[in-house]
């Protein structure tokens, strides 16, 4: 649209540029034209004025000749004597005569003799003659200077005769005669005769106006003499031309002919007045004149015409330009905020014919633009066969492409490119490529770190989990039958969880890091190495040669893994336990693999971890029979299989009841009465012991409400809790349990297992000091054969210990274990803690803890546990003796 306009408008314009030269050709033309026809019209004019003096000529002669007979017959009439009376001679002669008017008779110097003329009157008679006329006259008749006589003009012609006198006799014809007055020729109206004497004297004018009658008979200007060569001998029969200087006659500008006779030695002078030359060119001009003002005229129309819409259009053009440029100025401001880059490039050569700045600096500014430059040597030459092979492709299809590159800017920085763009054909022949460049440099490198982090364990920057699982399904599919086997080494640290929860979580860490580090510059590269969670790593050996290249590399990993670690302040040692399975030996599956190399590696921690164990299916059996019995134990929660047994906690002195421990039984529906010992360890892995521990001390509370109520008893119950109940939730639960039994809180004792309760110490602590200003009380139960720190002893709000049953059970025999149950009975009683002594199964066991000053005792050998109408039948409503001795069990 715009470029229409454009080319309309430099169409017109170059038109317009024509006008003004076109005019002047016109003007030149037309000048040209009345130049010519103004020469045409002179020449034909001047032509015309000379065969009209040619014919005045002849007149003049013509006259000459009748007037010279007319002389020659008065000559002859002359009588040879002079008379008296020359006036009545003349009187006689005068006769009339159609071409003069009077005679009159001269002496030789020109005195008037007689006339025809009427004499009476002086002013009526012509004056004499002047000597010039005279004198040059000789023999032969002459016109003579015309004479005023009587209010008119005549002319004179004379003739000095042979009379002996030496008369001279003139024959007068008025200049008023019509012989002598010009009548202007139909062809040339206007135009006028002089006739004058070859010695200057202008003998006829006609017409003349009357205001210029006295130049009759006066002479012409020398200047004029001079023009018309009167002085010179060049009188011959030629012409002379007049131009519109000529004003001698009647002031009138004329333009005439000018013919000399030598015959009569007259000039005669045709002119016409210049007026009258102007009006016949005027006359022959007119049409033309009006055809060109006409011309002209269409000619001025049409240039207004594309004067208006040169400027019309000049206009739009300018309105076209300046839209133009504000959507330019749009197109600019659109394409430098579009996301990438427009280009054009040529093909075959590649060259950038156009690329827009947008937000992808390929070039800086100090680029020259005018140097075209190659996309194809500004990418990355690891991409170009890449890029090269999706052009070829798309210059057979034509269809859209999208290729994703690099490219190295003029700044030497590489970016990473999106191209979309197409191939654009000639004929059927690809000539160039249109498309955008789009810098997805931060994507791709945000890309790339997510891809990183997704694949990666943030602490260790080992793979993770999820990255190892892809990489051995990957590997597995790709394995093929003899093409060489996968080992999963699944290594687990060993007592990190302590680590971790004595020295924190940030030492954990770094000794988790310095452990990834090890197993990094250990592990080959064409192996892996993952970090699983927690304190799990594992290596992947892609096609070991033999199971002694395992067991090999199982070796360095623990040998390595324990080596002392150094940490700002401390100095650590661990160890770690491997689990191996093999693929495609133990299975096929990577989850089983996995699985089996997990089980494997808790045979090994089993051991006493610091070894490496291989995965057997024996192993496998096992942990289905716990997966079973996990399965059995969810079903037991839902459907309340759980009762609880009481074993009474007696005074060691006179077996005075105390109180009783609540110990939980799962009445399996087939298998009978479950251990807690198989059960209550499942429980705590899976989290099902908070809705079993729930139960158990709900029930237990409830039941001692119970007793203590009916028989007014002060009896403690004491509950066993999993350090993984331990929650605030858990003391909520405790305040909610005491006030639906309607237990006193002093009645409630909570048994913790001394090994556990150390492992988060600040946390239990808080939640034991909790639930202690509810008024429970705690029990640390197996004392001894935990860390028995003294100083978390003192922290806890324990009020009784439990002495374990391994140091009882020997304790008659084994000194070491009487010293130990020695000092923790000392040490109860510095603390002022209650004792209880665990698996008394004897009396000598009994008989030494009296003699050790043990508080209490529970056992065997005063009761197993019972279910609660057992106890309440045995205990409660029948008070058993005291010093109850082993014969009562
Ligand atoms: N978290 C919970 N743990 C519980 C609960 N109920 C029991 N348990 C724990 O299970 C473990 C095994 O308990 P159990 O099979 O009931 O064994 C207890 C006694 O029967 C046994 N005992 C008592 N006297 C003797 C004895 O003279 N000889 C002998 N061989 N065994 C004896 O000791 C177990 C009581 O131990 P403790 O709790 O440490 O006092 C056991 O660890 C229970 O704690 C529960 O509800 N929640």
């Amino acid at each position: 649209m715009f470029s229409r306009y454009l080319n309309k408008l430099r169409a017109m314009q170059a038109r317009q540029t024509y006008f003004l030269p076109g005019i002047l050709l016109l003007a030149v033309l037309l000048l040209l034209y009345l130049y010519g026809s103004w020469e045409t019209n002179r020449q034909r004019t001047l032509s015309q004025l000379e065969s009209l003096a040619t014919v005045a000529q002849s007149n003049t002669r013509l006259l000459q000749q009748q007037l010279n007979s007319q002389l020659v017959s008065l000559q002859q009439n002359l009588p040879a004597q002079n008379p008296q009376n020359w006036s009545l001679w003349v009187r006689q002669q005068h006769k009339p005569h159609p071409l003069f008017s009077h005679i009159a008779l001269y002496t030789a110097d020109g005195q008037l003799l007689a006339s025809s003329f009427d004499s009476a009157a002086p002013q009526q008679a012509p004056p004499a003659l002047t000597r010039d006329g005279l004198d040059f006259m000789q023999q032969n008749p002459r016109f003579l200077r015309t004479l005023p006589v009587n209010k008119g003009y005549y002319l004179p012609y004379c003739l000095r005769t042979s009379h002996p006198s030496e008369l001279v006799i003139c024959l007068f014809t008025s200049t008023s005669h019509h012989y002598l007055q010009w009548q202007a020729v139909d062809s040339l109206e206007h135009s006028a005769q002089r006739l004058i004497s070859s010695d200057g004297i202008i003998l006829l004018a006609s017409p003349l106006p009357v205001s210029r009658q006295q130049i009759i008979g006066t002479r012409i200007s020398e200047r004029q003499q001079q023009y018309l060569h009167l002085n010179s001998a060049e009188h011959t029969e030629k012409h002379f031309l007049y131009f519109s200087n000529q004003t001698e006659f009647d002031g009138a500008k004329r333009l005439g002919v000018v013919s000399f006779d030598p015959q009569s030695q007259l000039l005669q002078i045709i002119s016409l007045p210049m007026a009258s030359v102007l009006t016949l060119w005027l006359e022959d001009i007119v049409w033309p004149l009006l055809l060109f003002t006409l011309l002209l005229i269409v000619y001025w129309y049409s240039y207004r015409q594309s004067q208006k819409n040169v400027q019309q259009n000049e206009h739009r053009y300018s309105e076209e330009s300046r839209a133009l440029s504000e959507k330019e100025k749009i197109i600019d401001m659109l394409m430098s905020n579009i996301p990438g880059s427009i280009y054009q490039i040529s093909l075959p050569e590649h060259l950038l014919d156009f690329i827009s700045a947008g937000d992808l600096q390929i070039f800086s500014e100090n680029d020259n633009n005018s140097v075209r430059h190659s996309l194809l040597a500004l990418i990355h030459p690891d991409d170009q066969e890449k890029y090269l092979q999706e052009i070829d492709s798309h210059c057979t299809s034509g269809t859209p492409y999208k290729i994703i590159y690099r490219i190295q800017t003029l700044q030497h920085e590489v970016k990473w490119i999106m191209d979309r763009g197409q191939v654009v054909f000639n004929k059927q022949n690809p000539c160039r490529i249109e498309g955008l460049l789009i810098d997805i440099t931060d994507h791709t490198l945000s890309k790339q770190h997510v891809e990183y982090l997704a694949t990666r364990d943030p602490l260790t920057e080992l793979f993770n989990r999820y990255y190892f699982n892809d990489e051995l399904m990957n590997s597995i599919e790709e394995l093929t039958p003899g093409s060489g086997k996968i080992a999963l080494l699944f290594i687990d640290l060993d007592r990190f969880k302590t680590v971790n929860d004595s020295l924190g979580h940030q030492v954990g860490d770094r000794l988790l890091k310095l452990v990834a580090d090890r197993l990094r510059h250990l592990v080959a590269p064409q192996h892996m190495v993952a970090r699983l969670g927690g304190d799990e790593f594992i290596v992947m050996m892609n096609k070991p040669e033999s199971s002694q290249e395992i067991e090999h590399l199982a070796e360095r990993i623990i040998s390595a893994v324990s080596q002392t670690y150094q940490l700002d302040y401390y100095k650590l040692s661990t160890s770690c336990s491997i689990g191996i399975s093999v693929c495609p030996d133990d299975s096929n599956e990577s989850y089983i693999l996995l699985r089996n190399a997990d089980t494997a590696m808790y045979q090994a921690k089993s051991r006493g971890g610091n070894c490496y164990q291989f995965y057997t299916e024996e192993m496998n059996q096992k942990v289905n029979s716990r997966l079973t019995l996990e399965n059995e134990l969810r079903r037991a929660v839902k459907n309340q299989e759980f009762e609880l047994y009481y074993q009474p906690q007696v005074s060691t002195f006179d077996n005075r009841l105390l109180g009783a421990e609540a110990l939980i039984r799962w009445i399996h529906p087939s298998a009978g009465i479950v251990s807690p010992a198989d059960f209550i360890p499942i429980a705590e892995e899976t989290g099902l012991i908070r809705e079993i521990g729930d139960w158990a001390l709900l029930e237990a509370c409830k039941k001692f409400s119970e007793w203590n109520n009916t028989f007014a008893l002060d009896m403690t119950i004491s509950v066993n809790v999993s350090v993984r109940q331990l929650d605030d939730a858990f003391v909520l639960r405790t305040q909610e349990i005491l006030n639906i039994s309607q237990l006193d809180a002093k009645y409630l004792e909570l048994e913790i297992t001394e090994s556990l309760l150390l492992d988060n110490v600040q946390e239990n602590l808080r939640i034991l000091d909790n639930i202690n200003k509810l008024g429970v009380r705690f029990a640390m139960d197996d004392f001894g054969t935990g860390y028995s720190s003294l100083s978390y002893l003192k922290q806890f709000p324990i009020s009784k210990l439990k002495i374990d049953r391994a140091f009882i059970n020997e304790i008659n025999n084994d000194p070491e274990d009487e010293a130990i149950v020695r000092a923790i009975i000392a040490l109860a009683k510095t603390l002022r803690l209650e004792l209880v002594a665990e698996g008394v199964e004897n009396h000598q066991q009994l008989a030494l803890l009296q003699a050790l000053a043990c508080d209490s005792y529970q056992g065997y050998y005063f009761s197993k546990p019972v279910p609660a109408d057992v106890f309440r039948q045995r205990y409660l409503e029948q008070k058993p003796p005291l010093q109850k001795s082993l014969q009562q069990q």
